[in-house]
């Protein structure tokens, strides 16, 4: 398993009452493989993707990552080397240009990535389909679609085996929808996400 999830619970204090949001829920992923997670709004995916990430950590239970508690890694670590994260609204660097957002995680993960950091991310953009002269503009220059296809080359740009997407294609209509989950398709069905 990559990444799995023992036990999690996780509430908010109401007054005197604890309001459960994840109770004793378990889950487990396998390497290499796509899965989507479903549930009424307000049923705790975000929560659940929160914990999985380690944007927020559980009142109980743990999550590993090839075995290991991520809370032994260190939240910061995980978060820097071994998981990429994509949002519902992108959560781009507005001031920054498309490959600017890019060479950021890649200035701070302690993953082995080549020395020039540049040409992959001007790549790694073109192969999600943002060609030169759109990697340098700024993000809030760009389609929706665009953005998210930003996002994704972030999540990649350190080389991780695990990418969590959280609603991707929600801000998106229905042809941009179908074109990431192609993307994130292609990616899946080349086994390795590495593209140096
Ligand atoms: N800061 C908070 N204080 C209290 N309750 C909260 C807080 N943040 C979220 N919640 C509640 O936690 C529950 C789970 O929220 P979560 O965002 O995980 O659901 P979701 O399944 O991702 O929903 P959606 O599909 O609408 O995005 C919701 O009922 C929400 O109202």
């Amino acid at each position: 398993m990559i990444l799995e999830a023992k036990d999690l619970n996780y509430y908010y204090q109401d007054g005197e009452q604890r309001r459960y949001i994840l109770k004793d829920t378990s889950i487990s992923f396998e390497k290499g493989k796509f899965y989507t997670i479903l549930g009424q709004s307000g049923s705790g995916k975000t929560t659940l993707l929160s914990l999985l990430s380690a944007l927020d950590s559980p009142h109980s239970g743990e999550v590993l990552f090839n075995e290991e508690n991520i809370k032994k890694i260190g939240y910061e670590k995980y978060r820097r080397n071994n998981v990429g994260i994509i949002f519902q609204s992108y959560n781009l660097i507005p001031t920054f240009t498309a490959i600017e957002n890019v060479l950021v995680p890649m200035s701070i993960t302690e993953n082995e990535i080549p020395d020039d950091t540049k040409t992959v991310a001007y790549n790694l953009l073109d192969y999600i389909g943002i060609v030169k002269n759109k990697a340098d503009r700024l993000v809030n220059q760009l389609s929706g679609g665009e953005q998210q296809r930003v996002a994704i080359a972030r999540a990649l740009a350190t080389n991780v085996e695990l990418i969590l997407a959280d609603e991707p294609t929600g801000n998106l209509d229905e042809e941009m929808e179908q074109e990431i989950i192609d993307i994130f398709k292609k990616l899946m069905s080349m086994g390795n996400v590495s593209l140096w």
